[in-house]
């Protein structure tokens, strides 16, 4: 909403004007500084408003330095409550109070120049004159207004003119007897705007030139009613002149407020009211601040929060006096006389924010509900990810009023939790749907699905069918007894894929009119793909796309149809006739905060095939490889994931690999090394080492290959660290981050870095005496670590960031990289894994860090922690070569800050929480 101020001039005045709203503060002492600068020139405002005799008998002079008074006093009292203009202009002799609210004059010059303007035309000797609105056009040329002249262009069918006293009598009288509206403006004997003014200007422009003041420039805020156009700026006392002479163009200006304008009227009296209200478009808000047939105060306090309710941000507390604290012991609480209102019924405004909200029940015992239990997750009713997805557009549907038949959109589509339902109960959700199309559904006020909405056109690839009539297939019994080893208990409607071609590129389902049922063949068929030992359901879907009456048209309404779906992995797409889903991406439903997982098929199959036999299995690999007296360092989620894929055997080729970091001896020369296993047969593919010095032992050389690839290759290869550099690094107490501080030292950068514990200042300056102790803060205060970065660089900035968390630390370090900086992210576990819950790595797929960063030629690098498995080969040689350098030269050492614990092979408690700072396990194997 923009707001407009209009400013009245002759005809607003009245007997008593502002004399109640010298109650509030700001008013009064505009008012009173006024009356100070008139009293010289024997205008006593305050008599004049105060004495109806004084009013009664007083000249044009006193009724216009009396108006603006008023209409400065009241340009203060808003501005003390922060209601501040777009744009202002005036009508007629309202412009001078233009000048005041456009900081072209203070109160003092703009008073001065409507004494000196008037007392010239008073002084003139004019002829007697009169002036009258009247509802006339302003363009119709035929209209009988003999002898008077039009002077004001009001409104489409209003209009002031002027002449002399009988003329606009017998022009009054005309209109009245033909019905045409007509009344005579208290204008004090003088016909303003017209010719009969002319005599007056040689004195205005001497009394104006006489109080010397400076030629100001108007600002684009305040729009000329007096200048036929507006795009002279240059403003002196001959602007005023020139105003008293020419015709009011106010209508052309009120034609320029926008639609959703709040305009406010500011004079001792509402005078525009009626124009504004028929010129204004019909969204806009006109309101006056007073009107001369109500008590002024809680007139101009309605207006207030009328203000309010247009969108405006009134401060009303600077209204009243501060209060000072303390207060009386005596003094009564307001809450208890504070009620609502319920007298009125009130339409709450549809603004654009305002979205619809729906409660939906879930009761499993109506008829039209019953086959939700047909969906069922380790023994417990789960409402299904498609069910959300219809709830969604029914709500949207009735909120605008369409049928399901028009193509819908869903995108950025994010399960927080899983949701149980039960025969028992009754699930109560609520759906809103935002008016920009985000929609949440929430249940026991948490939120449940979040994403975004619309009907829209459809945009859906063209399905190609990869379909091959001789193909493979598992058949509904084989898909389902699949489905059940993962935990799944699919029945009813939800047994709902006929058969799965084994490359799991095609399916076919049965349509039957049911969209929740046929959504989630689409979506078992994406877990049906990358089924394992746990149940896993939706986590994320990039975007939905249902066309219903293409699908229609591809069936026969009321015959069960048999429909087949398409999955191409490269596209991530799953489609059918009418329905395609993009990017779902799924995940064991133990990841979903609250989910009791029974564990059944995790633990269960952990103690059919240990860990630790997992582990030997290596051991003997290395063996096989001259590797002895291996330690391994072992974070307990890659052996959590080695112990899912091990036992998974879909009989299809699985790609997963497993990384380990070891330490070992190889022809009496201590070595450390990474290597990488296949996931499903724990078959050695690849193992690179170095050669490490002998005063190393064997369990802490350990832990430094994967910190150091990762450092390194952060840094050199994707970083591009030059020598002397400035650099930060997030969590340098960390393991990387201390790599990091290694390399970055050895190139002699400026380094920053932050701590998680404090404990680890003294431990990291043991480690490094090069860092400087004040470069080191406490992760906590991050804006502390902006101002010392700005301060350092000279307001540069650092050319690389290394960080490791989303959050506050991420948004600092966006703003302390430089110009042509390189930013690096650290990505636990890569971005394939982005969507885990149970770290911050979704909160760093959803974090946003804006354009400008990429405005100042910064490059941002997501960094996985499995380099060994996701660089190109040319770039891990740089990256082993690098390594083996720093050990020779000293820089790569053992980690000292401990990170990991020591842990017995045979020990099984791997799944237990542990504490967050310690990431791995070292085992010694015999
Ligand atoms: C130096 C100088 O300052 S010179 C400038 C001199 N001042 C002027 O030129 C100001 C001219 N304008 C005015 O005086 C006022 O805005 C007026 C007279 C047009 C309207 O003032 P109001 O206080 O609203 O008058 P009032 O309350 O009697 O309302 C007029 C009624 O007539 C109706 N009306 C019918 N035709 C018209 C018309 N052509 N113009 C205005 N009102 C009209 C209005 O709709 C309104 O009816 P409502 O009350 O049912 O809405």
């Amino acid at each position: 909403m923009e707001t407009w101020f209009v400013f009245s001039g002759l005809g607003s005045q009245w007997d008593g004007m502002g004399r109640d709203l010298l109650v509030f503060e700001a008013f009064r002492e505009a008012f009173e500084k006024s009356v100070d600068v008139l009293e010289p020139f024997g205008v006593d405002l305050k008599k004049y408003i105060a004495d109806s005799t004084t009013f009664n008998t007083s000249n044009i002079l006193f009724h216009t330095v009396c108006i603006i008074s008023i209409e400065i006093a009241l340009v203060d009292l808003l501005s003390s409550i922060d209601i501040a203009p777009k744009q202002i202009f005036g009508h007629s002799v309202g412009e001078f109070a233009c000048a005041y609210a456009d900081g072209c004059y203070n109160a003092k010059e703009t008073l001065l120049t409507v004494v000196e303007l008037i007392r010239a035309c008073v002084d003139s000797n004019l002829p007697p004159g009169a002036m009258a609105s009247v509802g006339l056009h302003w363009d119709d040329k035929e209209m009988p207004w003999k002898d008077t002249i039009p002077v004001c262009h009001n409104a489409i069918d209003n209009m002031t003119v002027a002449g002399s006293h009988a003329s606009i009598k017998e022009l009054v009288g005309n209109l009245k007897g033909a019905g045409i509206f007509a009344r005579e403006i208290k204008s004090q004997g003088f016909a303003i705007h017209s010719d009969l003014m002319k005599p007056a200007e040689a004195q205005m422009m001497e009394n104006i030139l006489g109080l010397n003041l400076p030629t100001k420039t108007r600002s684009s805020k305040w729009i000329s009613t007096s200048q036929s156009s507006d795009e002279i700026k240059v403003f002196s006392g001959r602007y005023f002149v020139n105003n008293i002479i020419s015709p009011v163009l106010f209508h052309p200006v009120v034609q320029r407020i926008p639609s959703h304008a709040v305009v406010i009227e500011i004079a001792p009296q509402g005078l525009f009211q009626t124009i504004l209200k028929r010129s204004l478009h019909e969204t806009c808000v006109s309101i006056s601040l007073t009107d001369r047939n109500q008590k002024s105060a809680p007139f101009f306090l309605r207006s207030v929060g009328k203000l309010f309710v247009s969108g405006l941000q009134p401060k009303i507390n600077k209204l009243y006096p501060e209060l000072k604290f303390p207060i009386r012991s005596a003094t009564l609480p307001l809450s208890s006389i504070i009620q609502w209102n319920h007298n009125d019924t009130w339409k709450v405004a549809e603004d654009g924010f305002s979205g619809a909200t729906n409660l939906v029940e879930i009761n499993l015992t109506t008829l039209a509900q019953r086959f939700y239990s047909g969906y069922k997750i380790n023994d417990q009713i789960l409402f299904p990810a498609s069910g959300f997805l219809v709830l969604v557009w029914r709500v949207l549907a009735e909120k605008v009023g369409t049928s399901l038949d028009y193509p819908i959109t869903f995108e950025n589509i994010v399960f927080n939790r899983v949701c149980f339902t039960s025969t028992q109960n009754i699930t109560k959700l609520v759906c809103n749907i935002h008016a920009s199309g985000y929609f949440e559904v929430r249940e026991n006020d948490k939120s449940v699905v979040t994403g975004s909405v619309r009907f829209e056109e459809p945009e859906m690839f063209d399905i190609e069918a990869p379909f091959s009539e001789y193909s493979k297939r598992f058949t509904q019994v084989e898909v389902y007894e699949r489905f059940k080893k993962a935990g799944y208990e699919f029945s009813g409607s939800f047994k709902s894929l006929l058969e799965v071609e084994v490359g799991n590129h095609s399916a076919i389902t049965i349509w039957e009119g049911n969209c929740v049922k046929l959504l989630d063949s689409l979506i078992q068929l994406e877990i049906f793909s990358n089924l394992s030992n746990h149940a896993l359901v939706p986590a994320r879907i990039d975007k939905v796309t249902i066309d219903l009456e293409c699908l229609r048209n591809q069936v026969d309404e009321g015959t069960p149809t048999e429909m087949p779906i398409y999955r191409d992995k490269n596209l991530k797409v799953v489609s059918c006739t009418g329905i395609e889903f993009r990017g779902v991406h799924l995940l064991p439903i133990k990841c979903f905060g609250d989910v009791q997982d029974n564990g059944k098929n995790c633990m269960t199959n952990f103690t059919t095939q240990s860990l630790s036999s997992f582990l030997v299995g290596f051991n003997k690999q290395l063996a096989a490889r001259n590797i002895i007296k291996c330690h391994f360092a072992v974070d307990p989620d890659i052996l959590e994931l080695a112990n899912n894929f091990i036992l998974t055997d879909l009989g299809i080729d699985d790609p997963s690999k497993i990384g380990a970091e070891f330490s070992g001896v190889i022809s009496g020369q201590k070595v450390m090394g990474l290597a990488t296993f296949h996931a499903t047969t724990a078959q050695l593919i690849s193992v690179v080492h170095w050669r490490i010095p002998d005063n190393w032992s064997l369990r802490d050389a350990a832990t430094v290959p994967t910190a150091y690839v990762t450092a390194y290759y952060a840094l050199i290869v994707r970083g591009n660290v030059k020598h002397k550099e400035n650099i930060l690094i997030q969590y340098g107490d960390e393991a990387v981050g201390e790599a990091a501080i290694a390399i970055a030292l050895g190139m002699k950068c400026t380094v920053f870095t932050t701590i998680r514990s404090e404990k680890n200042k003294p431990i990291l300056l043991n480690r490094f005496p090069a860092l400087d102790p004040a470069k080191i803060l406490s992760s906590k205060h991050c804006h502390n670590l902006e101002k010392l970065i700005q301060k350092v660089t000279k307001g540069k900035g650092v050319n690389v960031v290394l960080n490791s968390s989303s959050g506050n630390p991420m948004r600092v370090s966006v703003r302390c990289v430089a110009e042509y900086g390189r930013y690096l992210q650290l990505m636990d576990g890569g971005i394939k894994n982005a969507t885990d819950f149970r770290s911050d790595k979704k909160t760093i797929l959803e974090a946003t860090i804006g354009l400008s960063l990429f405005l100042r030629s910064v490059t941002f690098h997501g960094i996985c922690k499995d380099i060994m498995m996701s660089t190109k080969e040319e770039e891990f040689n740089i990256v082993h070569s690098k390594l083996q350098e720093g050990i020779g030269l000293g820089i790569v050492k053992p980690l000292s800050i401990k990170h990991f614990e020591d842990a017995q092979l045979k020990e099984a408690n791997w799944l237990q929480p542990r504490p967050s700072d310690l990431q791995k396990f070292v085992l010694e194997m015999e």
